[in-house]
């Protein structure tokens, strides 16, 4: 939390911070926020009231907009106000209803929902004259949209679902590897000794499946019914997912192109003042990665929270050949960055969030199995 000019302090906005972009106008939406839309560091962001179904996916390049882009890449129009389903295999632009006029010193980073990465919905945000997904530079003033394409479920959307979330970041918030040792001293960041935090804290895979019945993860379904992306327990497990267990074995061979849900081996944690990101191991081993990984709130797997023992989940894929992983195989590494001010609120305080203190848990969509 220094202060780069003695007043303004660098870092990733919690909440109240958040809500002051809104009330300075650096942030905006068309209609008012939604009681839980801003989260404990991050802004969940909502689908306006059409998509555009466009040809392939792209990005803008400097000189260009989205909407100058869409004028070629538009194939069909699609009013989201009454509800609208979302083909695997097709890519969409959906119009989302907040937008930015950032200072100078703000930037802002966007992810996938952890529910989202869960349902294998491939979800990005773009920015005018943008040149890479889910980031947006200081400074920015203008629109933003999604990119959505489902890769597994179809998905049935609305105006004012929420896919997609954003961070904002002043300056630079990265913590070191010499303080996260230091950090993960006075509150263990992860299970277990001897970890290397060059990069960030190491995530490795389960495979060892729970006590009582072995279950280890869950493969996708092809060819299911629709998921409403805004129903909760409203879902079968079983007739979207194979449950999965290794009898033992301790490894899973990997189909490629199928579609994973397994659990880290290590329980985590991310203290109250800071927030993290998982992000894979070591994006040069291309045969399989953690697909959306995602954003982790301050406070997630926090004892005081609620969250003792949480698991991190792992949506995992293999690309183009088999590909066997072994129980403690690390699959990501969590990236921690400080909060600016000490945040109002955690995850899992007040008992509305999803996956606090969780184990291997598909997304909030589906009743639980047992
Ligand atoms: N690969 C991932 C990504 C995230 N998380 C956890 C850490 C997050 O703090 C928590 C919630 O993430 P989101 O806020 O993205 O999830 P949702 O908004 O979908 O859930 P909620 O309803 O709880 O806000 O899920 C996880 O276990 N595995």
């Amino acid at each position: 939390m220094t202060a780069t000019d003695g007043t303004r302090p660098t870092g990733i906005f919690p909440a109240h911070m958040i809500r002051e972009l809104f009330a300075s106008g650096a942030a905006e939406s068309a209609r008012p926020l939604d009681a839980d839309q801003i989260q404990p560091a991050s802004l969940d962001l909502r689908l306006g009231d059409v998509a555009y179904r466009v040809r392939a996916s792209f990005l803008t390049g400097p000189e260009l907009t989205v909407e100058e882009k869409l004028q070629d890449l538009r194939l069909h129009t699609i009013p989201l106000t009454g509800g609208a389903v979302l083909e695997t295999g097709c890519v969409y632009i959906v119009p989302l209803m907040e937008r930015l006029a950032l200072p100078g010193d703000i930037a802002a980073a966007a992810n996938p929902k952890s529910s989202t990465g869960r349902l294998d919905v491939f979800t990005r945000v773009i920015a005018d004259r943008g040149r890479a997904f889910d980031t947006v530079p200081a400074g920015y003033s203008g629109p933003l949209y999604a990119e959505i394409s489902p890769r597994t479920f179809p998905v049935l959307v609305r105006a004012g679902s929420r896919l997609s979330q954003i961070r904002f970041r002043r300056g630079s918030a990265r913590i070191t590897e010499g303080d996260l040792a230091a950090l993960h001293r006075a509150m263990p960041l992860i299970d277990g000794a001897g970890h290397d935090f060059s990069g960030g804290v190491p995530v490795s895979i389960d495979l060892e499946g729970r006590p009582h019945d072995g279950l280890v993860g869950f493969r996708a379904k092809r060819h299911t019914a629709v998921i409403d992306v805004d129903a909760k327990n409203a879902c079968d497990v079983l007739d979207f997912w194979e449950p999965m267990t290794t009898r033992g074995s301790r490894s899973l061979v990997l189909d490629p192109n199928e579609f994973y849900i397994l659990v880290s081996r290590e329980a985590v944690c991310v203290p109250p003042e800071t927030a993290a990101e998982m992000v894979p191991f070591d994006p040069l081993v291309g045969e399989f990665r953690v697909h959306y990984a995602g954003f982790f709130d301050p406070g997630f797997g926090y004892d005081g929270a609620g969250g003792a023992g949480a698991r991190a989940v792992l949506e995992v894929r293999s690309h183009e050949v088999p590909f066997i992983v072994d129980h403690g195989q690390t699959v990501g590494r969590l990236v921690y960055e400080h909060l600016a001010e000490k945040p109002e609120a955690l995850y899992g305080e007040g008992g509305t969030s999803s996956y606090q203190g969780q184990a291997l848990k598909l997304s909030k969509h589906f009743r639980a199995l047992d």
